[in-house]
């Protein structure tokens, strides 16, 4: 049902972006509060690149909480998103706009529904995150729609019982969830690092892998490590608080050597307790093996890592480059392997194009000119096909507020999304 006429609508719309581990959180030792069983670290990544925008709004006359997603209607009564709105409702406060006439006692947010609705910039469910980004999202701007105190720490908290990836996306830059000790999850928070600006010259590139079967989720994978793998529990008790502190002390000083060396063990680590779990998880397929030879023959042969590589659940390449030099040099040798399935380079390539000019890559036929990198041994094989696309992005800021009402994604007027 849309807005009664004379009623009110109140709207808060906001942005937030992805994260990705370059230590992962994998296992929890609490299902319903969504407790790790280690720390993990993680960069944001650029919300123009990929983010997610969620507008709520309340009125009075809405007779029950409603959400779509990408434009569906999708169901709200799940407990990780009944935790987060609970959770908000819980430190909602009082609220004025004279303008509008509105006045909301901190008791009233409890008796009024919400309409919410979020949009990805990037595709859903398909290995980038996008959980993380629209969890956070979904905390963040109920958070300001119901004027909760701006306590991120406590935000992230919130956005952990939504998806526990989700807690990184409060901040920008390099972030840490420190897994806490007590029970009740209250020390279980994020905290940020470095802002995006700390080390700027970094180059995110993501190798989304074309993959035909559905993963196993990150939820349920888990669960199977946490009951049935030996090495996890080395991994969270022995090996990663020591890579922890190793990779803080990489991010402080910008040692890209250090910081691609834990990158790359850590991504490996976590894959190889997916294959020590019973029965085995596969998250990455011929296509990701063959980028991850790719990167170690080439840093292999400089002798220093250009190149760190991380692999989530599931096929897809996440590439961090020192630099945008060492970003079109891996383009290069990237786009010699895998060229466009359809001969299309401008689609190919997604996000910061202009990195193809750096390459040297303004059209097909300079894809076609590429040299095979030497330090590989099979220079005729090519995949064509094998990836669907490239993003390439860099680190980013925190959650924003959208202020400009023409990007709002419900109308303030039927409280229903736009165009429904
Ligand atoms: N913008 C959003 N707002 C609210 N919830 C979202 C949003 N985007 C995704 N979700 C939730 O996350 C679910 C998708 O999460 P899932 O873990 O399957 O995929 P992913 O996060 O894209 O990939 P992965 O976890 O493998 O990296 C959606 O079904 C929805 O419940
Ligand atoms: C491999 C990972 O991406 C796992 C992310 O798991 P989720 O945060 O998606 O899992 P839930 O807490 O069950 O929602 C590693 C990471 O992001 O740290």
């Amino acid at each position: 049902m849309a807005a009664a006429e004379g009623q009110w609508v109140l709207m808060a719309t906001g942005r937030t972006p992805t994260n990705i581990a370059v230590i992962k959180y994998w296992g929890k030792r609490d299902e319903a509060l969504i407790l790790p069983i280690n720390d993990s670290i993680s960069v944001t990544l650029d919300p123009d690149h990929l983010s997610a925008t969620t507008t709520v709004a309340v009125s009075p006359s809405f007779p029950s909480d409603r959400m779509w997603l990408n434009g569906k209607e999708i169901s709200l009564l799940g407990g990780r998103f009944q935790s987060c709105l609970r959770e908000i409702r819980k430190r909602a406060r009082d609220f004025e706009d004279k303008e509008k006439g509105v006045k909301i006692k901190k008791e009233d947010w409890d008796k009024l529904h919400v309409h919410i609705a979020s949009y990805n910039n990037f595709p859903t469910a398909a290995g980038l995150a996008s959980s993380a980004a629209g969890l956070a999202c979904f905390v963040f701007t109920l958070g300001k729609l119901m004027n909760a105190k701006e306590d991120y720490g406590e935000l992230s908290s919130i956005a952990r019982q939504g998806s526990g990836s989700a807690c990184r996306s409060i901040y920008g830059g390099f972030v840490k969830w420190c897994m806490g000790e007590k029970d009740d999850g209250s020390d279980s928070i994020a905290v940020q690092l470095a802002d995006e600006t700390h080390w700027n010259d970094l180059v995110i590139i993501i190798a989304v892998v074309s993959s035909k079967q559905k993963e196993t989720s990150s939820t349920s994978g888990m669960r199977d490590s946490v009951e049935t793998s030996p090495l996890l529990q080395y991994r969270a008790q022995t090996v990663v608080p020591g890579r922890v502190l190793k990779m803080e002390e990489a991010i402080k000083n910008r040692d890209f050597e250090s910081f691609a060396k834990l990158t790359c063990a850590d991504s490996n680590q976590f894959h190889a307790v997916c294959l020590d779990t019973s029965p085995p998880i596969f998250y990455m397929n011929d296509t990701s093996h063959r980028i991850i030879s790719l990167v170690e023959k080439w840093n292999h042969s400089e002798g220093t890592p250009q190149v760190a590589y991380t692999f989530d659940a599931g096929p897809n390449a996440v590439l961090i480059a020192q630099n945008r030099k060492t970003a079109a040099h891996l383009l290069q040798k990237l786009l010699y392997y895998f060229p466009p399935q359809d001969n299309d380079l401008s689609s190919y390539l997604v996000g910061d194009k202009s990195i193809l000019g750096v390459a040297g890559l303004h059209s097909m036929k300079d894809v076609e000119a590429l040299p095979a990198p030497p330090e590989t041994k099979i220079p005729d094989q090519k995949f064509k096909g094998d990836v669907s696309y490239f993003i390439c992005s860099r680190l980013g800021a925190g959650p924003k507020v959208v202020s400009d009402e023409g990007q709002a994604l419900i109308d303030s007027v039927t409280g229903l999304p736009k165009g429904v």
